[in-house]
């Protein structure tokens, strides 16, 4: 079990002539691994901060971060095992994988660099990764990015974020753009790969009817301030705070149900595992 603890973690940003800025206040929760939390709110509510400090992309201004108990580490070899433990799946996957590299390459490299099996058991590991997130390898290992679709695009990013064996995954705005008629297929996908990996995901979203359907449990955001969280129905059925009651008045359509979440062949429930 693994467990990565936010205690009383507050963020200020610089900003240039205008001081400092108020990102983060007072944020405490606990991901572990086997359970998703959804991380709701507006745009600038301070979401995209709580992934960059859960990455090192940024440092708190106060409080700890903690993994397993300890500070995440700043350096060494600490620091390369929690990078390994804790993944990230980008918002873009447009940007998040190189152009000029192929699909082999983006999979190999976190294989080789935490050594996650022998140099000969490469090939099949990577086609194993594939595969696990439902897309042809034998059609796609050999591509580059740009010859597959946004939603080829994301699963590869997946992949590459399982390549480690994290224990916990980031997953910051996984679908937002992509084509709607293949949001639901990656969402099932990473759905999947939590139970079957038993991960703890950190679902980043603005839309409160997955972040329903896809977490155990809902934390809502205002203005770096955790507003409410609870189980997840009663988080959309039975709001306690005026904030997550605009915001659920304001979501089109919060209590939308979707279809099943178990594994699915490829191209059963989209047509994105396919082979383009
Ligand atoms: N590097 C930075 N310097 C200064 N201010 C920043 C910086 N990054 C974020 N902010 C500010 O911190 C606040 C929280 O931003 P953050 O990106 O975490 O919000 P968010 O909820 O992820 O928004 P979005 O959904 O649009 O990505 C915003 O007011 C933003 O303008």
């Amino acid at each position: 079990m693994t467990t990565l603890e936010f205690r009383n973690v507050t963020k200020r940003y610089r900003v240039r002539g205008a001081g400092k800025m108020l990102a983060l206040d007072d944020v405490s929760f606990t991901l572990e691994s086997g359970r998703t939390i959804a991380l709701v709110g507006q745009s600038g509510s301070g979401k995209s901060t709580i992934a960059k400090i859960i990455t090192q992309l940024e440092r708190q201004s106060a409080g700890d971060v903690l993994l397993d108990g300890s500070p995440i580490p700043r350096s060494g070899r600490g620091l390369r095992r929690y990078r390994q433990q804790v993944r990230m799946v980008f918002q873009d996957p447009f940007a998040s994988l190189n152009p000029y590299h192929t699909i082999r390459h983006h999979i190999e490299r976190p294989l080789r660099l935490d050594k996650v099996v022998p140099s000969d058991e490469i090939e099949g590991e990577v086609r194993r990764l594939l595969e696990r997130v439902r897309l042809d390898a034998d059609s796609t290992i050999d591509r580059r990015p740009h010859e597959l679709s946004g939603g080829q695009r994301q699963r590869v990013a997946i992949a590459r974020a399982l390549a480690s064996r994290p224990s916990l995954l980031i997953a910051d705005e996984p679908v937002s753009m992509l084509d709607v008629s293949i949001r639901l297929g990656v969402l099932n996908l990473l759905a999947d790969l939590q139970r079957e990996s038993n991960l703890g995901v950190l679902y980043i979203t603005h839309d409160l009817a997955t972040a329903r359907h896809f977490s155990d449990e809902i934390m809502v955001l205002n203005r770096g301030r955790v507003v409410e969280r609870g189980p997840a129905d009663d988080v959309i059925l039975n709001p306690q705070d005026d904030y997550t009651r605009a915001l659920r008045n304001a979501s089109p359509d919060p209590d939308r149900h979707f279809a099943r979440t178990t594994a699915s062949p490829a191209g059963a429930a989209d047509t994105e595992g396919a082979p383009a």
